[in-house]
């Protein structure tokens, strides 16, 4: 098939979540006829319901740590009382407000993209994109096909949704999915986290954090089982000291409401009752009924798109991007993937995306921000490597802002000592990865980061700190 010049390729992109959005925006920047077909609103889940709304209630939760944690850097709240004597004031979380702040800035976030879209030539199409046969995409209100598009190039970037299980059916009130945790109106008494991912230890954490009691029910022998070892154990351990109830090595068999309560039954017989549950048990694909055996495009098993390193599926001028496709389910990776698709479609420079140098960070308090090859691809021998610790609680600007629990790991190269992974625990880990990052990507070696200038006192001294003490004597 000739391709045809940008001008008058036509780009029809289904979903307007990270991936899609990207996508639309290349296509558009490189002269396409781009047309983004979104079934719920601009953004997608990621804006609406996932990544935007849990950081938002994160930094509340944040704001509430720091409140209750002054009094150790000596700040003290005082109110009088009748008789003009000093009490401590309640910290009262107003969770309704907390959630409308949080669904507006949602919203807004949504409608700027949209805006922006249209601004650079997007044709918008508010409706549920089914693929008819190859080159033609129905779009459907309400299951009634309103128009439909022909396409060139097809960008599918569908995302997932919550998986749900048959014995803990979400009832949106008291057993939810992640998305519906913002139609609380108070903090929950009591909840169970069913799941301790990345998803379940964040909620965990943040509704800690808002002052909940928390009951976190792990199926693995510890939280964050993905993880960095040494920072799940951090993680674990602020969660329990914290007072939140950690259940490892436990499933929840069911789920299921009694009155205003609901009941977990685990995999060892004991029930834990709380006022709230969350379910966090994974996500599955938005991949069925979308027409894709219409075309043949490849699927796995569990339904995601089989995609190669320029997002492209089986079929030629099929593209996939983000959650719905066979690599990680970040909104950073879905954005890549987008913006990969239609340059590579369209003929323009294309970087393969390499999944080893991708950052990312979990919000848990303190956070775990991680980048390349980690401690278990050296201790498996997948890659010979030398790997270095340095805890936190050493570091003069971590004593000063009163946190002691984290570190800094770097792993390198054995001869000219190349950096080429690290994982950052500490309070806003996120805002200092990047460093890593790019030496990783220069291919940095430690004694190259180890002369750089960190300003005094600083976290990120300690990262310089790690890559001085991995110098090897000269022979
Ligand atoms: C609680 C939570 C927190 C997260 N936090 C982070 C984070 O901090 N950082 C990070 O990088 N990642 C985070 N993620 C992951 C991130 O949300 C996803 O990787 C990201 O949303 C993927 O983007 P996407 O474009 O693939 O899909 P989505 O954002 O899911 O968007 C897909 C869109 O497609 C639409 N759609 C589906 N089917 C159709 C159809 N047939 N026609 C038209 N439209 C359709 C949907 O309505 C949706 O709007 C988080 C995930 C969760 C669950
Ligand atoms: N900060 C971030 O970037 C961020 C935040 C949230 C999610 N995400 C993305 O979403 C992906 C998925 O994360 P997730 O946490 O939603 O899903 P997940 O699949 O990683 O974790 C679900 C966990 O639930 C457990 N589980 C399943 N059934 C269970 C049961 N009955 N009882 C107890 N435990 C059970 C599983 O063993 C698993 O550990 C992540 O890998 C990440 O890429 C990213």
């Amino acid at each position: 098939m000739a391709v045809k010049s940008a001008e008058r390729h036509r780009i029809v992109v289904v979903g307007g979540g990270p991936g899609g959005y990207d996508a639309a925006l290349a296509g558009a920047q490189l002269g396409a006829e781009v047309t983004i077909i979104e079934a719920t609103g601009m953004g997608g889940s990621a804006v609406l319901t996932d990544v935007v709304p849990s950081k938002s209630l994160i930094a509340s939760a944040e704001a509430a740590a720091l409140l209750r944690d002054a009094d150790e850097l000596g700040l003290q709240f005082h109110v009088r009382d009748d008789l003009d004597n000093p009490r401590h004031p309640q910290l009262n979380v107003n969770l309704a407000k907390l959630n409308q702040r949080i669904l507006n800035l949602a919203q807004n976030q949504s409608d700027d993209m949209r805006r922006n879209l249209k601004d650079n030539g997007v044709r918008v199409v508010d409706a549920r994109g089914q693929i008819m046969g190859p080159g033609t995409v129905g779009c459907f209100v309400d299951g009634k096909e309103i128009d439909r598009v022909e396409y060139d190039t097809l960008i599918v970037s569908v995302g997932a949704s919550p998986r749900e299980l048959d014995s803990a059916k979400p009832d949106g009130e008291r057993i939810l999915t992640w998305k519906q945790l913002y139609n609380l109106e108070s903090v929950p008494e009591h909840l169970i986290v069913v799941g301790s991912g990345v998803t379940g230890a964040e909620f965990a954490s943040a509704y800690k954090g808002l002052g909940a009691e928390v009951t976190l029910i792990s199926s693995r022998d510890r939280v964050l089982p993905g993880e960095d070892s040494d920072a799940a154990d951090v993680i674990e351990e602020v969660f329990t000291r914290n007072g939140m109830n950690v259940l490892s090595r436990n499933r929840a068999e069911s789920v299921v409401r009694d009155g205003d309560e609901v009941v977990a039954t685990l995999s060892d017989g004991t029930q834990v009752r709380g006022s709230h549950c969350l379910m966090a048990v994974g996500a599955i694909p938005n991949t069925a009924g979308l027409g894709l055996e219409k075309v043949g495009v490849e699927v796995t098993d569990s339904g995601h798109i089989v995609v190669n390193r320029v997002a492209r599926t089986s079929v030629p001028n099929i593209y996939a991007a983000g959650d719905c496709t066979s690599f990680f389910p970040l909104a950073s990776v879905a954005s890549a993937q987008g913006r990969t698709a239609v340059f590579h479609a369209l003929g323009d420079g294309v970087r393969p995306i390499n999944l080893r140098n991708v950052a990312s960070n979990i919000f848990t308090y303190p956070e775990i921000a991680t980048v390349g090859w980690q401690q278990n691809d050296i201790d498996e021998g997948e890659r010979e490597g030398r790997v270095y610790k340095l805890d936190l609680a050493q570091n003069p600007r971590a004593k000063m802002q009163g946190f002691r629990d984290g570190f800094v790991k770097l792993i390198a190269g054995n001869n000219l000592g190349t950096i080429v992974g690290g994982v950052i625990v500490a309070p806003r880990a996120s805002e200092l990865l990047l460093a890593l990052s790019i030496a990783i990507e220069q291919r940095v070696t430690v004694d190259e980061f180890a002369t750089s200038w960190a300003a005094y006192p600083s976290l990120s001294g300690s990262i310089v700190d790690a890559a001085k003490a991995m110098h090897l004597r000269s022979e």
